[in-house]
């Protein structure tokens, strides 16, 4: 027996496949993986659709500095829950998932199966109980690339868009603010993980697997909600997309800003950082930021963050504001650094 984990090169294509299908279980598609193409309902008679990728360094390291290590299981978490969130965002429901892997030679089997196991996980933990593993595409690379395609159903409502915005609205948020980023600040530090207390050790689960809150997009599509997004680059990077694809400014409440920092306080003092720059700047939480008419019942989850401004009386000029002043933020731009 070698002493070495048995890597994917070591098995053929279909066999890495027989290990990957009795992991991906979930509710049963028209036809699942095995074919040319899967076959899935579209129970609305429309598709929602999107599809985001991550890549090895970029969006998590196999090693961090810290001494954690990425395991598949996160990996495939990870990927799950950025492209439910999307499905989330319009006020749908994710119906199927197809992912395809690009895999260095010397990956670990165990770490393929783990990643096959934390889809299947996060469909079932986040309440994707709709939503199967419908298939994907498995190839060989330098890098660790997982990019899925999600599709989505509307139910019959109406898809929740970035641009309904109006003056007078209410902005809300639902889900966790800097919790992802407090997390890769603690991965990226030189803080031995080992050391890390319970909290902080949460913390970086918030990077590694998130949770986006699912039940919340369809339920805020079903009360009304006049425009919608999720938070993945950064609450004030996102709000200046809402805003600018409503054509309103928003502008956000410094008090209630302060409250979403106080979680995350404790790890900022021994990072020596202010907490504030997680909350406004910090991705990868998936949280959900939207816009109500004035006094509409908030679905539960959401909280009030700021206010929808007439573009024409705000003073500033700036799509986004705290208390009316620039945010001291700049949020994730994968090519502006
Ligand atoms: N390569 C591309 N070709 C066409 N459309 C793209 C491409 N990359 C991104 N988009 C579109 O641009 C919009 C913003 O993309 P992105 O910031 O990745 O959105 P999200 O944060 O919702 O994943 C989405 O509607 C997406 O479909
Ligand atoms: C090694 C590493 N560096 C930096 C980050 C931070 N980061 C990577 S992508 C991202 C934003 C969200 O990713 P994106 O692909 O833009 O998601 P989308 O907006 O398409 O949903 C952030 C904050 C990380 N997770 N890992
Ligand atoms: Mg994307």
């Amino acid at each position: 027996m070698a002493d070495y984990p048995q890597s994917v090169a070591d098995l053929g294509e279909g066999e890495l496949l027989s290990r990957i299908f009795p992991r991906l279980g979930g509710p049963r598609m028209l036809l699942g993986p095995g074919d040319d193409a899967a076959v899935i309902g579209a129970p609305d008679g429309r598709s929602v659709l999107s599809i985001d990728t991550l890549v090895q360094d970029q969006d998590f390291r196999l090693q961090w500095p810290g001494g954690y290590r990425t395991t598949g299981y996160d990996v495939g978490w990870k990927c799950a829950a950025q492209n439910l969130s999307d499905i989330n965002a319009m006020g749908a429901e994710a119906t199927s998932l197809v992912v395809s892997l690009t895999l260095p030679a010397q990956t670990p089997v165990s770490w393929l199966e783990g990643l096959a196991d934390g889809l299947s996980a996060a469909l079932r933990a986040l309440g994707a109980e709709n939503c199967a593993v419908a298939g994907g595409d498995l190839g060989r690379g330098n890098q660790l690339v997982v990019t899925a395609a999600v599709t989505g159903d509307l139910q019959g409502r109406d898809p929740v868009r970035r641009s309904g915005a109006v003056p007078g609205d209410v902005l809300a948020v639902c889900g966790a603010l800097g919790q992802a980023a407090a997390g890769l600040a603690l991965l990226e530090s030189s803080l031995p993980y080992a050391d890390l207390d319970g909290w902080e050790r949460s913390l970086t689960a918030a990077q590694s697997r998130p949770c986006p809150p699912l039940a919340a997009g369809p339920a805020a599509a079903a009360a009304g909600a006049h425009a919608m997004m999720d938070i993945s680059d950064g609450l004030v990077r996102d709000a200046g997309r809402l805003a600018a694809a409503s054509g309103v400014c928003l502008d956000l409440d410094s008090r209630i800003l302060g409250i979403e920092t106080a979680p995350l306080a404790r790890a900022a003092a021994k990072l020596g950082v202010d907490p504030l720059h997680w909350v406004l700047g910090g991705g990868e939480d998936h949280g959900l930021l939207a816009a109500f008419a004035p006094g509409a019942d908030l679905p539960r989850g959401f909280r009030r963050v700021g206010a929808v401004l007439d573009r024409a009386v705000h003073i500033s000029g700036l799509p986004v504001t705290v208390d009316g002043q620039a945010p001291d933020a700049a949020g994730w731009d994968h090519f502006a650094g």
